[in-house]
């Protein structure tokens, strides 16, 4: 076997049995999951099923209670800070943009460019803040302050700053939320060029889950903390556990 085929063969991020329990509650429950390199996988899933804990397990944001996370199978991360992560090229949005409202949006960029990637390759084509604006169809806003942007331009703006810490691996929590529809397209097509035109390991977690199924290749449902499915969108939906469990509703909703 080549480097390189040895290299494709082994997950970029692995969780192993990865389990986080909020006192009775098991929010994430022995959940194993692979992510190669290059990869875009949706996680959808009930509300309340564990999505965004998991997130927060695999970017160093909680401490799991059991189970390993492991790097390129070498490194393991369990029970390391969100720095740790990021050093090791793990970046993230949240639920709620944390952008920073009094800084220009070239100034938050570059605050995501100095908590973790100055000593990290940058991502191909993305090498500066004015590289990483662009991207997101935010040039003309660079010198605004991030507070006087819409809420959907923050969220962007959010991905930006991930962007800025030079990452190999993009988790994005429900970054398309309270956006409008044609707004959710753009935002999946920018999602797909992440990965197509920039190389990066991209996992998206999405309510929407009709655009997310179209986007995607393969997809993790959770269902009370339990992973239930882990498949190709065309898999996924015919899965009777998953459609017993969510799809029936949100498909139903989305007719
Ligand atoms: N810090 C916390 N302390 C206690 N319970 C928590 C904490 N964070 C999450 N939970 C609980 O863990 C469970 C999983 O929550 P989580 O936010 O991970 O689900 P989710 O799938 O992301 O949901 P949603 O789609 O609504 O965002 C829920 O029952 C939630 O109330």
């Amino acid at each position: 076997m080549t480097e390189a085929q040895l290299k494709a063969a082994i997950p970029l991020l692995e969780a192993r049995e990865l389990t986080v329990r909020f006192g009775g509650l098991t929010a994430v429950d022995a959940v194993s999951a692979r992510l190669y390199a290059g990869e875009l996988v949706g996680i959808i899933g009930p509300n309340g099923a564990g999505k965004t804990t998991f997130f927060n397990a695999i970017s160093g944001v909680v401490a799991p209670t059991s189970g390993k996370l492991l790097v390129q199978g070498a490194v393991d991360l369990t029970g390391r800070g969100p720095h740790r992560y990021a050093a090791h090229g793990i970046a993230r949005t949240f639920q709620t943009p944390r952008v920073m409202a009094e800084l220009t949006l070239a100034d938050n960029v570059r605050f995501g460019m100095q908590f973790a990637g100055r000593h990290r390759t940058p991502v191909a084509g993305l090498r500066t803040e004015g590289d990483i604006l662009a991207m997101l169809g935010l040039s003309g806003l660079a010198d605004r302050l991030a507070a006087d942007v819409t809420p959907s331009q923050q969220r962007l703006l959010e991905i930006g700053m991930a962007l800025g810490t030079r990452p190999r691996v993009l988790l994005l929590d429900e970054v398309a939320a309270g956006l409008t529809e044609s707004e959710v397209d753009a935002m999946a097509r920018r999602i797909r060029a992440l990965r197509d035109d920039h190389g990066l390991t991209v996992v998206w977690i999405e309510h929407a889950v009709t655009t997310l199924l179209r986007y995607v290749e393969r997809v993790l449902v959770l269902h009370q903390g339990r992973k239930i499915a882990d498949g190709t969108p065309a898999e996924v939906v015919r899965n009777a556990e998953v459609v017993e469990a969510y799809l029936g509703d949100e498909m139903e909703a989305a007719a």
